[in-house]
């Protein structure tokens, strides 16, 4: 599990550790651990450190002392070291008299030792940067880019916001980002994830006086595995679970089909779909259990997953309201989300997932679809607290909330965090630009909902869900463009590459 905190907690981690050392031990430590990696970086790239090219961007605070401090041990190995400060004046006073001590320079003229740099250290703003970047490092930042160097962020590529991942205006665009003592919110949360290339988390020993409960967490493939349903010898369909698909419309049969077929996938012991789409279901799943009527009626269901393209008629609506008078788990998608009432939802005793894009999170909350993407983890936070629901925000980095204990029952997840406090959230890792294709929402709705159906808590069937959902397309995609149907052909794969 990758785990990210927020900068309070970073600083407050920092405070006790640093009390217990000599004064700049920790951040020596920090540039021990940076110039490591940008020595292994340099190794790739040329074969050897001596004699590389190396610029500093360095901003008025700390994170330009980091920088300043790794590119001293950088000078010592032989690289040629120039330094761009950004804050003159402000420069760190240790870092820039130890650089120059080991033979690095000050610039004379940025944008010629940025044209011809192997690598440029981003040292501008850390944890401690607000609003993206000024006015006066635009012109660095897009030489930097422009003279096709490496270019490795220190602690979090400046301009991007770290407890949020938001971006105001314009922030540097890493091919790396080496991040101390935890991961930042914002280098996992697009858009800044998205800035920070290759992330590496240096170790400076914070780790016993971070809070045990972190701000974003990430699972990993050995994490998922462990939440995986697996069927034991006296398995019967029902014990192993019956979702409920309640999807498509005459207008768009495919969804149901697409529904189906990442339900069919998730590890429930069987498929009952309700709606129009009946025909085109079984026509390319014969194993599918289909009704007509109202889905309380259809039989049997351990979890429900309703609303990808079953339109806004009166079925529609009437078939919204069915499921979520049922008593067991529901997953409201797609049409789904504009059918329903924030209060029924509320009231709800057994555990709902709902799964809104942007765009369909924005119009719940009744902002504007700009609002949610610039600041997605603060749109999903609220929408589960609004709801009392667990909320699946999907999206490039897809983001899964919980409300806090109590605001909802039925809802928590075993999550270790205090009484009543929201366990963190949860971010995918495994998402690609790939799966915005028509119809992958589709498909996660059926495979979500046929995991909670197999008896994961809501937070844990979203996010082993979208887990799967973006490995699944990377494996089909493998660089090239794939379709929804893929998606959902690949999900076996992906899971024998959880679980394998
Ligand atoms: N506190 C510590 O013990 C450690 C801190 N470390 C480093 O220190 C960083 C935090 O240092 P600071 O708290 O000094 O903060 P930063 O260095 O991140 O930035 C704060 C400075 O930048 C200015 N600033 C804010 N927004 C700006 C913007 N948009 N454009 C330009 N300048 C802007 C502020 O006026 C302030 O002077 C971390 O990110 C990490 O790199 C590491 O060395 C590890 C140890
Ligand atoms: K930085």
């Amino acid at each position: 599990m990758r785990t990210a905190h927020s900068v309070d907690a970073v600083r407050n981690a920092e405070r006790e550790l640093m009390a217990r050392l000599p004064e700049g031990a920790l951040m020596k430590r920090a540039a021990a651990g940076l110039a490591t990696a940008c020595a292994g970086l340099l190794k790739d790239l040329l074969g050897r450190v001596y004699g590389a090219r190396v610029v500093l961007l360095v901003g008025s605070g700390d994170n330009g002392g980091d920088a300043l401090y790794a590119g001293a041990r950088l000078a010592r190995r032989g690289a040629g070291v120039r330094v761009v400060p950004l804050a003159p004046g402000r420069t760190h006073p240790g870092g820039l008299a130890a650089l120059l001590a080991a033979g690095g320079r000050v610039a004379e003229d940025p944008f010629e030792v940025l044209a011809t740099a192997d690598l440029v250290l981003d040292g501008i703003t850390g944890i401690g940067g607000h609003g993206g970047l000024r006015p006066d490092a635009l012109p660095v930042v897009r030489a930097a880019r422009g003279g096709g160097a490496m270019v490795v962020a220190v602690d979090l590529p400046s301009g991007v916001e770290a407890d949020s991942g938001e971006v105001t205006g314009e922030a540097v665009r890493a091919d790396a980002t080496v991040t101390f003592g935890t991961y930042k919110p914002g280098l996992l949360i697009d858009p800044g994830h998205e800035r920070a290339g290759a992330l590496r988390l240096v170790d400076i020993g914070l780790g016993p006086y971070l809070p045990s409960v972190p701000e974003l967490e990430a699972l990993q493939h050995a994490d998922v595995a462990r939440l995986l349903p697996v069927p034991v010898g006296e398995s019967d369909k029902y014990r192993r679970g019956v979702v409920g698909v309640v999807a498509g419309s005459a207008r768009y049969p495919g969804a149901a089909v697409l529904a189906v077929s990442g339900a069919l996938r998730g590890g429930a012991g069987a498929v009952r779909y309700v709606g129009p789409g009946g025909e085109a279901v079984l026509a390319r799943f014969p194993e599918t259990l289909v009704h007509e009527g109202p889905p309380s009626g259809a039989g049997r269901v351990q979890a429900w997953a309703v609303g990808p393209g079953l339109g806004d008629g009166s079925w529609a609506a009437a078939a919204v309201a069915d499921v979520l008078a049922a008593d067991v788990p529901v997953l409201v998608d797609a049409d789904g989300l504009r059918l329903l009432a924030e209060r029924t939802v509320r009231e709800r005793t057994a555990p709902t997932l709902l799964t809104p894009h942007a765009g369909e999170a924005a119009a719940l909350l009744g902002v504007d679809r700009e609002e949610v993407e610039a600041g997605r983890l603060a749109a999903v936070r609220e929408l589960a607290a609004r709801y009392g629901a667990t909320v699946l925000l999907k999206g490039s980095t897809t983001l899964v909330a919980e409300p806090a204990s109590g605001s909802a029952s039925g809802s928590a997840s075993g999550s270790a965090s205090e009484p009543g406090a929201a366990p963190p959230v949860r971010v995918n890792p495994t998402g690609t630009p790939w799966l915005a294709t028509a119809g992958s929402g589709d498909v996660l709705s059926g495979l979500a909902g046929s995991l909670l159906a197999a008896g994961l808590p809501a937070r844990d069937a979203a996010s082993a869900a979208a887990y799967l959902h973006g490995l699944s397309a990377r494996l089909a995609s493998r660089g090239a463009p794939v379709a929804a149907d893929d998606v959902a052909a690949w999900l076996p794969e992906a899971w024998r590459n959880v679980v394998g």
